[in-house]
C-alpha cells in the first residue's frame, strides 16, 4: 500500500514562493546568491545607516533588563538576546511595510518583528525557521496562520569577528554587513519544508552583533 505524506499548508507554501520569487527576480537590488539547494537573496542598503542605529538603540533599551539573565543562558541553543520591537511603534511600522513590499507578501501573515543581540560567545546554532509540523507546538501554529514561508532578516552593524550567517547545507557563510537584508525561502518551489535552509548565527568572537528578522506565515497571522 503506498502512502503519500500530508505536507501541511503545502498549496500556500508553493504560491507564495512564486509570488514572492517572481518580484525579487524583478528587482535589481536583489541579489540571488548562487545555488540549486535553497532560494535566498541579499538586498544591500535595505536600511540606512540612521535607520540602523536607531533600530539598535531600541533593541538595547528593551534587552536592558534581561541582561543577567541572559549571561546565564550561554552555551544554550539561542543564547542572544532576543525581542519583538513595539508592532505600533510607527518607524517599526515603516520598516515593516517596506519589508512587506519588497517581498509583495501579504501583511496580514507576517509576524511582528523581532530584534535580537549577540554579545561575545553567543550564538543562534542550526536551526530551520520552518515548523516541525509532527511537534506538539504544530497544534498552537496551525491555527496561528500555520507554517513560515519566507524569513526576512537584516543585519544592523559591523561585527568585529564572527557572527556570520551560515547556511550549513548551502554552503555559504554571510557576513554582517549593516544595512543588507537577507531574504530566503523556507521551502521548495514544490511547497516543501526545505531541509536545505539550515542555518546558524555563528558565535561573535569580538564585538556585538544586532539584527532584525521578520517571518512570514502562509496564512493570516494572529
Ligand atoms: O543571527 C543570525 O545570523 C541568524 C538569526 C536567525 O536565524 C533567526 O532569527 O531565525
Ligand atoms: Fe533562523
Amino acid at each position: 500500500m503506498t502512502k503519500t505524506a500530508i505536507i501541511p499548508d503545502q498549496d500556500a507554501l508553493k504560491r507564495v514562493g512564486a509570488q514572492v520569487r517572481k518580484r525579487l527576480e524583478a528587482d535589481p537590488n536583489a541579489y540571488k546568491i548562487p545555488s540549486d539547494k535553497a532560494e535566498i537573496f541579499a538586498v544591500g542598503d535595505f536600511l540606512s545607516a540612521e535607520e540602523c542605529q536607531r533600530l539598535i538603540r531600541m533593541i538595547d533599551q528593551v534587552a536592558q533588563p534581561s541582561q543577567l539573565h541572559e549571561t546565564a543562558y550561554i552555551a544554550k541553543f539561542r543564547t542572544s538576546y532576543s525581542g519583538n520591537f513595539n508592532p505600533h511603534d510607527p518607524f517599526v511600522k515603516m520598516i515593516s511595510r517596506r519589508i512587506d513590499d519588497l517581498l509583495d507578501m501579504n501583511p496580514i501573515c507576517g509576524e511582528n518583528i523581532q530584534g535580537q543581540r549577540y554579545l561575545p560567545g553567543q550564538e543562534f546554532k542550526p536551526h530551520n525557521d520552518w515548523f516541525y509540523t509532527d511537534q506538539e507546538y504544530w497544534k498552537q501554529e496551525r491555527k496561528r496562520g500555520g507554517q513560515r514561508c519566507w524569513t526576512a532578516m537584516a543585519f544592523l552593524n559591523e561585527v568585529e569577528e564572527g557572527g556570520h550567517t551560515h547556511f550549513v547545507e548551502v554552503g555559504v557563510s554571510i557576513e554582517p554587513k549593516p544595512g543588507v537584508l537577507l531574504v530566503w525561502n523556507n521551502a521548495t518551489p514544490g511547497g516543501v519544508p526545505n531541509e536545505d535552509t539550515l542555518h546558524a548565527g555563528t558565535p561573535v568572537d569580538k564585538g556585538v552583533k544586532y539584527v532584525l528578522t521578520k517571518w512570514y506565515r502562509t496564512r493570516k497571522h494572529t
